[in-house]
């Protein structure tokens, strides 16, 4: 049987974007063998130009990207996959934009499944949610996006699965930002000024594009809204009560310059709350969302160094889920909650799934 050719639009070719063309790429053959899967991204783009190959790209993609790569407008991707019929379609968000989110409607309405690493869609109001949704439905495709949570961690599907299963979840808390775990499982254990480690966080690829989306609270606010949206709880990202690790003189209200020069000012506040807490004890930010009194909160805590919390290592996620029949006891997943490897494996993962969608809905087709 010949294999299921699955054509991938990627959105963003950054820390995951490019991560992500070089596994598929490298394991190419192992999709062929055993999964009887060919993936090729014959469009990838970055926040501007697009760069187009009807085959798929291929190794030397980031010189032919340089070289080759055009400004576009969607509407553009939507011409010329229709142009070149090209067919089992996938389109990846690997950006932060609110922008690029505009555009799932029209390209499920032409025939995309969409794989996302970028939680804006999933976090802007209620009526996008289900408009989305809606769309999804009409016209039967899908929208994964595991990694919108704990990156490679399967920490979306675990709830959603216990809800469909009708456990009742009672409470959902821990460490939800592999970026903010790694700067204080770093600064509670080695004698660094804040910013350094936050730079070297930034240099990893390990914060969002703009890092004040981490220590605003923004970025843990919208993990625990997208959960809490899986277990069909009615809330709104204002809904959230968020403890931002920001300064009142350096915030979103700065420049992205003003931001990127002045990062030893956060070193004086951290150092103090380093010192001030209680013997062995560490810098935990934690998300938390009790689901009987409806209370989502992100904040800086003070945990024994001896605690499970207190013991995360590198851009480590823990994630406690309390259910009724788990009782005081959570289900606890825990492992690297940010990261280009784990993410991008994260979103091949969503990719396959899509594909052995696409390829049971083919053999239905086919027995008709
Ligand atoms: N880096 C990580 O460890 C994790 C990242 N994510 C998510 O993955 C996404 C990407 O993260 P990174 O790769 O680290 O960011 P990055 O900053 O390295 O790359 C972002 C890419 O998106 C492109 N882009 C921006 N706006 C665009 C637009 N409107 N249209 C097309 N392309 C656009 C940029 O040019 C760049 O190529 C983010 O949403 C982030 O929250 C999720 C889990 C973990
Ligand atoms: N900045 C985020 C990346 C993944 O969502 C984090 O550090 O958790």
């Amino acid at each position: 049987m010949s294999a299921l050719r699955i054509n991938i639009v990627l959105f963003g070719i950054g820390n995951v974007g490019s991560t992500l063309i070089n596994q598929v790429i490298e394991s190419q053959k192992f999709f062929l063998e055993k999964r009887n899967i060919e993936l090729r991204f014959p469009i990838i783009t970055n926040s501007t130009l697009a760069f187009f190959e009807k085959g798929g790209i291929k190794n030397q993609w980031e010189a032919n990207f340089a070289q080759s790569a055009i400004p576009f407008r969607i509407e553009d991707i939507i011409e010329y996959v229709q142009e070149q019929q090209l067919e089992n379609l996938i389109a990846v968000d690997a950006t932060a934009s609110s922008d690029i989110v505009k555009n799932y409607i029209p390209l499920i309405q032409n025939g995309f499944d969409i794989v996302s690493a970028n939680k804006k869609a999933n976090t802007l109001h209620t009526d996008f949610y289900k408009e989305l949704r809606r769309n999804l439905k009409k016209f039967d495709k899908s929208f994964l996006y595991e990694t919108n949570v704990g990156a490679g961690l399967p920490v979306v599907q675990t709830i959603k699965e216990l809800h469909f299963s009708g456990e009742e979840i009672t409470k959902i808390r821990g460490v939800f930002s592999g970026s903010v775990s790694y700067i204080f499982n770093r600064f509670s254990s080695e004698e660094l000024p804040f910013s350094k480690i936050l730079a070297e966080a930034e240099k990893t690829g390990l914060t969002e594009p703009d890092s004040r989306e981490d220590l605003s609270g923004n970025d843990v606010a919208r993990k625990l809204l997208i959960l809490a949206r899986e277990i069909e709880q009615q809330v709104e990202f204002s809904d959230i009560t968020i403890s931002s690790l920001l300064l009142p003189n350096l915030n979103e209200d700065n420049s992205k310059a003003e931001y990127s020069v002045n990062k030893q000012l956060f070193d004086k506040p951290f150092h103090i709350a380093k010192i001030t807490q209680a013997d062995n004890h560490v810098l935990r930010y934690v998300g938390e969302f009790d689901i009987k009194s409806k209370q989502l909160e992100v904040k800086l805590i003070s945990v024994p160094k001896s605690s499970a919390l207190g013991q995360l290592k590198g851009a480590d996620n823990l994630i406690e889920i309390y259910t009724k029949s788990y009782g005081e006891l959570p289900i606890v997943i825990q492992g690297a909650g940010a990261g280009k490897q784990v993410t991008a494996r994260g979103v091949l993962t969503d990719i396959l799934k899509v594909a052995e969608t696409i390829k049971i809905k083919e053999a239905v087709w086919l027995s008709l």
